[in-house]
């Protein structure tokens, strides 16, 4: 339910009223964006879609662009550009076609030959582009980590990135407020990364479905912002889009000095702390779900199964299927037994590990790499590990921890040290996991393959994998490294202030934009075969796996679709739904179990479903992201909660029966036209399909109320108005340079020829 307007607000509630240009009766609100952070693999068919439609990216002040997902980590000490340096052909050139779209719409970019490249949800709090209380978007789920700030940070997908850029708005309705307090003190060895793994062990991954969390109470008070970075990255994992924590002392602290900050001690520095202490939650205003957790209660935390949720303490034993009461997570833990080579009842500190990775954007921060150093230092890596690699998060986190001598603790051990990315997080790059190795990983997911093919991943702290390392198996790090109390040293921080140039934009473009599209076919009423799917937490790892994410273009995926399920060894797999008789020509995908969609925010998924010749999901629930991203395909998401129903619409499916799906009256019927069921859909969802509208296009018509808005953010926080080597010149009320930075020369700023 919409959250109170009036009386005592939530910090979220706080934040999103701040950003709201239009609301519609129906809950559907067009919010302002103050930050979008773009990267390779979300944004090539968005930019397509914008020359397609002779759009201009509206906030070029407000835009940060980055490479992370497909690049090499290798040394970069003869990097000339990404072109030569990238051998793979399909990484390669997603990351040229960004370059050429960076060019063409004059962005901000951080390419691999300057040392504030990193990965996207890093390079952002450390240029102090995050700020609180904005909203940040980005084409990936873990945009939730900005939300440490006190902004509204989250994930969206390829359409969304579309629409951001020609609009700086998104089309999106209020979320529930869901708090989550951690009180009292975290013993020795617990780490932020332990606290959120935790906490998805208690709520689940679907627990925060639906809801923004706020994370509060004296644990979280007291950590620093790069563990609070952590926790909220991990937001997504528990099923909230978005997570946040109050800004305090310890926020303001962190910025000062950031390129992109308003400046310390300034006026409009003071005015912006001003600003950002009011965004907190009033006494007394309502939450829609608090959980409460007593921080003496966590043990270091480490995950044995395939989703986020299957966690135990270091100190337990792997659990089996008769420890779970529910018949979906009874199947899952069967299931992730088998994937994961694991026996019930076995301690988890004799798993015997192969690979260990420190890095991610949830790990790879400079506190981080010292609490992995903490444990490394005068100590080697295990014989048996095949390989320990630190992958830092950024640029700069390289640069710090090289100063501090972190890389002679890492490497003298027999860690390898590698540059700025995403990495073994998902394995988009070379760095992947060999069928059946098993890696303790700093990073966020632990889903079937994500690491590679058939590979296991155990998610922990950095202080944990480094001990992981050490030990040979998973290990506790309590047990082999004396405690001692933290000391908080700042992050790396970097003047750096850029020369901008202009490029003028005019009305006439404006009104060429302002034309209202129809581009996905009218959907008004389905019939077809339904595919039975009896599976819960079905993630976007399953239903797309990142090796497909590689491609520029929206089409073609439908082979890609289920990959893993549906091939082994690239051979069909004749137990797959998808391969059986009529439901290789299936419509219709009916799953039992809830959250599907999970993780990622990849519109890959919804592509490849469209592509196979699925336009509709029926499920008793949907992660947020993946149920936005199938309207803007044109899709249908039908949330059946009506266990009797479902199963009633799953019948049909099995006995291999069309069903036919009317969105025009809202009911699923059998194929001879008897209601089964009726289902909700929001006005405007339903509006936009039925007459296949570009919902861009509509957005645009809201061209005066989008400037109104910008003007008054213009005298309210003049900060968010491109500072720093963002800043542009500003015509009228609107935007708008385009200006690329000049190329920084791994570690030196200079006035050097652009990297292109
Ligand atoms: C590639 C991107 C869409 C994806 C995400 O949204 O999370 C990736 O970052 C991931 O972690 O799976
Ligand atoms: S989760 Fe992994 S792949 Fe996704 S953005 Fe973070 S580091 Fe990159």
């Amino acid at each position: 339910m919409p959250s109170a307007e009036s009386g005592p607000r939530t910090l979220y509630d706080k934040v999103f009223s701040d950003h709201v240009v239009n609301e519609q009766e129906d809950g559907t609100c067009l919010i302002y964006i103050d930050r979008h952070l773009v990267h390779e693999v979300t944004s090539p068919q968005a930019f397509e879609g914008l020359k397609n439609a002779s759009r201009k990216v509206r906030r070029p002040d407000c835009t940060l662009v980055t490479v992370d997902h497909n690049i090499p980590t290798t040394s970069r000490k003869n990097f000339k550009n990404a072109a030569d340096f990238i051998k793979e052909n399909d990484s390669r050139l997603q990351c040229t076609t960004l370059e050429e779209n960076v060019k063409d719409f004059g962005l901000t970019y951080f390419g691999m030959g300057d040392k504030r490249q990193g990965i996207v949800h890093i390079i952002g709090p450390e240029q102090g582009f995050t700020l609180p209380g904005t909203t940040v978007v980005c084409g990936d789920s873990h945009t939730s980590t900005h939300g440490a700030f006190g902004a509204l940070a989250f994930g969206i997908g390829t359409s969304e990135v579309e629409h951001v850029l020609a609009t700086q708005t998104l089309i999106t309705r209020r979320s529930k407020n869901m708090r989550i307090q951690v009180d009292g003190e975290l013993p020795a060895g617990v780490t932020s990364k332990d606290v959120v793994l935790h906490i998805i062990g208690v709520i689940g991954t679907a627990g925060g479905n639906g809801a923004v969390i706020e994370f509060c109470g004296s644990v979280i008070r007291g950590l620093s912002m790069e563990a609070r970075m952590s926790m909220c990255n991990m937001s997504i994992e528990g099923g909230a889009r978005a997570g946040m924590v109050a800004p305090d002392e310890v926020t303001f602290e962190y910025l000062k000095g950031r390129p992109l900050a308003p400046k310390y001690g300034s006026a409009e520095w003071n005015k912006a702390v001003s600003y950002w202490s009011s965004l907190k939650t009033d006494e007394g205003a309502k939450f829609d779900s608090e959980v409460f957790i007593d921080g003496k209660d966590i043990i270091p935390t480490i995950s044995w199964g395939t989703s986020p949720q299957d966690v135990v303490p270091i100190s337990g034993v792997v659990p089996g299927p008769d420890d779970f009461e529910d018949e979906n997570r009874k199947a899952s833990c069967k299931r992730a037994l088998e994937y994961m080579g694991l026996v019930p009842g076995t301690p988890m500190k004799d798993v015997v590990v192969d690979k260990v990775f420190i890095g991610s954007c949830t790990n790879a921060r400079i506190e981080d790499l010292r609490a992995a150093a903490k444990v490394v230092k005068g100590r080697k890596v295990a014989a048996n590990i095949k390989r320990a690699m630190i992958v830092p998060g950024s640029g700069l986190v390289k640069e710090q921890a090289e100063s501090e001598g972190l890389d002679k603790v890492f490497t003298d051990a027999g860690f390898e040290w590698r540059e700025a990315g995403c990495s073994m997080c998902l394995g988009m790059n070379p760095d992947i996991l060999s069928p059946k190795e098993r890696c303790a990983s700093t990073s966020n997911r632990n889903f079937e393959g994500r690491q590679g093919a058939q590979g296991r991943t155990h998610l922990m702290s950095p202080a944990m994998a480094a001990t992981a390392a050490i030990v040979g198996k998973l290990a506790d790090v309590r047990e082999h490294v004396v405690a001692s109390p933290v000391v908080r040293k700042a992050s790396p921080k970097i003047d750096v202030q850029q020369p901008v140039a202009d490029s003028p934009q005019t009305e006439d473009d404006f009104d060429r934009r302002r034309r209202q599209e129809h581009r996905s076919p009218p959907f008004t009423t389905l019939k077809g075969i339904a595919a039975p799917l009896e599976r819960a937490n079905v993630d976007t790892d399953a239903i797309i796996p990142k090796q497909f994410l590689k491609t520029i273009k929206r089409t073609g995926l439908g082979t890609a679709l289920f990959y893993e399920l549906r091939y082994t060894d690239d051979k069909e797999n004749p137990d797959f739904v998808l391969n059986q008789g009529v439901y290789r020509n299936s419509k219709i995908l009916v799953v039992t179990g809830p959250n599907f969609g999970c993780g990622s925010s990849r519109e890959h998924a919804p592509w490849a479903l469209l592509d196979f010749g699925i336009k509709c999901i029926i499920a008793p629930s949907f992660a947020d992201i993946f149920f936005n991203n199938t309207f803007k395909n044109g899709m249908l998401p039908v949330v059946v909660s009506d266990e009797v129903a479902l199963q009633k619409i799953a019948d049909e499916a099995r006995a291999g029966r069309e069903v036919e799906v009317d969105l025009i009256n809202q009911e699923i019927k059998d194929a001879q036209g008897n209601k089964i069921v009726a289902f909700e859909v929001e006005e405007f969802r339903k509006h936009c399909l039925v007459n296949g509208l570009d919902d861009i296009g509509l957005t645009l018509q809201m061209e005066s109320k989008i400037r109104t808005f910008e003007a008054k953010r213009t005298l309210d926080t003049p900060w968010l108005d491109g500072s720093g080597y963002l800043r542009r010149d500003r015509r009228g009320a609107t935007m708008v340079e385009a200006a690329p930075v000049p190329k920084t020369n791994r570690g030196e700023v200079t006035n050097e020829p652009l990297e292109w």
